[in-house]
């Protein structure tokens, strides 16, 4: 049992709607599809009418046999079943069409919503959710719903028809007719008692699915690093258990499923016992015809149908409001990131100051405590420190991925919760490790930060990173395929695409993580070379990796643990023989082309 449900914990964006809330929710998006909606109505009750004429028609034969009109209802029997077969076959195909309609248009608009909603989320989001659970949400909960949907068009025809056959029952024998809605209740309140382990076991599945998604997502991201390492087998024993409990949950909801309705067939099948019973006495007796008899024993099939389809209905319709209230807690799940206004931007000189700033991932463990440091326009930082000193982070909070918690980020001396987050954005250039390409050409991605650019403006930018050799090396130029994430191209050529794709966004602001993976002595110098050229005349800030950019830079900033431990340039700060030259002696000094293994540390000043 323990094993069963591991992991298949709410998720803390999770959130629990009543019923109404829900629902309004959900008619907002029927709403818009109304004139449809009305026409499947109208096609339901047509098609309840012509399925109740059909055993009507039957005991009105059943009566003309018994009173010896055998010859005259031949015809009329034939042509009124096949008039009521053909019509129900009409509305019912109509109905079907509009109804599948009203689902895909309603599905579609949700998985829209969804997906906006993914868009929207802050980095944070990200970090602290696993993707394969975020995809599950957009795609099989979505499709879920769509099941409920369906289901309530039935539904809705099945209610129809209950009522139809209880109003014919009434006017036919009132005693019977009571005798049949007897049993109803003990059906309503078993379908009741069943929704609510339904319910549980539903989102149980669910969420299990939604684990068996993220394992697989997560292990496809990370293919060639279990390969490398040889740890296919690892992967394989991790997956096999959220396998497995994948199985078990869904056995346990179809075994919760499947239990209830050898339950209400058995109390149908003592209810028709009592019908057969009671009205055979009275057909005997002569207080009730032969026709009237029949219409009661077909009707209670037909009362039934519904009955039973209504308590597997609800089950299937928690699992769409479980789907749906899943799909409404990843829309309206709260940004950290909060802007206090929309003011236009404008373009930015690129001055950045942290004033007492404080923030942490977890708010309980800050990884910046107070923290200052005042850039100015135009000035390149490089910021170094041990891993884990908090270099991503400062740039993680100038993009605006992250909320802080304390103090105040100022760009341009504006407050930086006060800008038109869209439009900053659009000025800063953030370049990751590990460039991220999309599926598409070389230029296709260069082109990326401004789709309107034309060929040209892409030439020219190429051409500009390292006078636009590295292009040579591109089997069809800057038409060549990239591959998924850009794998077609070696690391050092995704550097250069980066970097070109920076020209053509031409922000103030320059964010850049040195790649950390070596790349051949040509393609570091055209790196190099492109980096002069990208950096020049804005404002960077660049977590350095490499000596060439710690030589070259304004000034370097040392961090560690959150705060800033020295400042300064290279010769100022080697000469001074602090953290610095810590640092430098473990990240920096093998790089130098006067590296001497063995040949001890750069002396600290006396
Ligand atoms: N997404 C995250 N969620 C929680 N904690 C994080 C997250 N990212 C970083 N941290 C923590 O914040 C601290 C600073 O991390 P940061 O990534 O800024 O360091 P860094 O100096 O850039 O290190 P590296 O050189 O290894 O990239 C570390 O203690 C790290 O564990």
């Amino acid at each position: 049992m323990g094993f069963i449900m591991n992991g298949l914990d709410v998720e803390d964006y999770d959130r629990t709607y009543d019923d109404r809330e829900l629902l309004r929710r959900v008619l907002r998006y029927f709403r818009p599809k109304f004139a449809a909606m009305a026409l499947v109505a109208v096609m339901i009750v047509l098609h309840s009418l012509t399925q109740t004429a059909m055993p009507l028609l039957i005991s009105w034969g059943v009566d003309r046999i018994e009173a010896g009109t055998v010859a005259d209802i031949g015809w009329i029997l034939t042509a009124g079943i096949l008039a009521a077969g053909v019509l129900g076959w009409v509305f019912n195909f109509f109905r079907q069409w509009y109804s599948a309609k009203v689902t895909g248009d309603v599905v579609l608009d949700l998985r829209e919503d969804a997906f906006d909603a993914v868009l929207d989320r802050d980095m944070s989001f990200y970090d602290e959710h696993a993707t394969g659970k975020i995809v599950s949400r957009v795609t099989s909960d979505t499709d879920d719903f769509a099941t409920v949907v369906n289901l309530t068009m039935n539904l809705l025809s099945q209610v129809l028809l209950v009522g139809f056959i209880t109003g014919l029952l009434f006017l036919r024998n009132v005693e019977l007719a009571l005798l049949t809605l007897l049993v109803s209740p003990i059906v309503i309140g078993l379908a009741l008692l069943f929704r609510r382990v339904a319910r549980r076991n539903t989102l149980r599945a669910q969420r299990s699915l939604a684990r068996v998604n993220a394992n697989l997502q997560e292990t496809m991201g990370g293919i060639s690093v279990a390969k490398n390492f040889r740890q296919e087998h690892t992967v394989y024993s991790e997956f096999r258990p959220i396998n497995q409990q994948s199985y078990a949950v869904t056995l346990r909801q179809g075994f919760v499923f499947s239990g209830i309705f050898p339950l209400l067939f058995l109390v149908a099948g003592l209810a028709t016992v009592v019908l057969v019973q009671v009205g055979g006495t009275a057909v005997i007796g002569g207080s009730l015809s032969a026709g009237d008899w029949y219409l009661f024993l077909q009707a209670v099939a037909l009362f039934w149908f519904p009955l039973t389809s209504i308590a597997a209905f609800w089950s299937q319709f928690q699992q769409g409001m479980a789907a749906s209230e899943r799909v409404f807690a990843l829309i309206d799940a709260t940004p950290r990131v909060v802007q206090e206004d929309s003011q236009p931007v404008g373009r930015l000189a690129g001055h950045i100051e942290f004033r007492n700033l404080t923030f942490g991932y977890e708010p309980a463990r800050p990884v910046l405590r107070e923290f200052n440091l005042v850039i100015e326009a135009g000035e390149t930082v490089a910021l170094v420190g041990h891993t884990g000193a908090g270099k991503s982070t400062l740039s993680k909070l100038i993009t605006r991925f992250y909320e802080f918690s304390g103090g105040r980020l100022l760009v341009d001396g504006r407050d930086i919760r006060s800008l038109d987050i869209g439009e900053y954005r659009q000025q800063i250039g953030a370049v990751p490790q590990q460039p991220f390409l999309f599926s598409g050409t070389v230029a296709d991605n260069i082109r990326y930060p401004r789709p309107e650019s034309t060929d040209a403006e892409v030439l020219t930018a190429a051409s500009q990173v390292a006078g636009g050799e590295w292009l040579e090396a591109l089997p069809d130029g800057l038409a060549t395929d990239v591959g998924e994430f850009g794998r077609a191209l070696s690391m050092g050529q995704r550097q250069l695409v980066a970097l070109a794709r920076l020209l053509v966004q031409d922000p103030a602001i320059v964010v850049l993580d040195e790649a950390t993976a070596s790349v051949d002595p040509l393609t570091e110098a055209q790196i190099s070379e492109g980096l002069d050229v990208v950096l020049a005349g804005r404002t960077s800030i660049v977590i350095a990796h490499r000596l060439s950019t710690i030589e070259h830079v304004d000034r370097i900033i040392v961090l560690d643990h959150g705060r800033i431990m020295e400042e300064g340039d290279h010769a100022t700060l080697l000469r001074a023989g602090g953290r610095y030259c810590e640092v430098y002696n473990t990240y920096f000094r093998h790089q130098s082309p006067n590296y001497q293994p063995g040949s001890g540390f750069v002396p600290a000043a006396p």
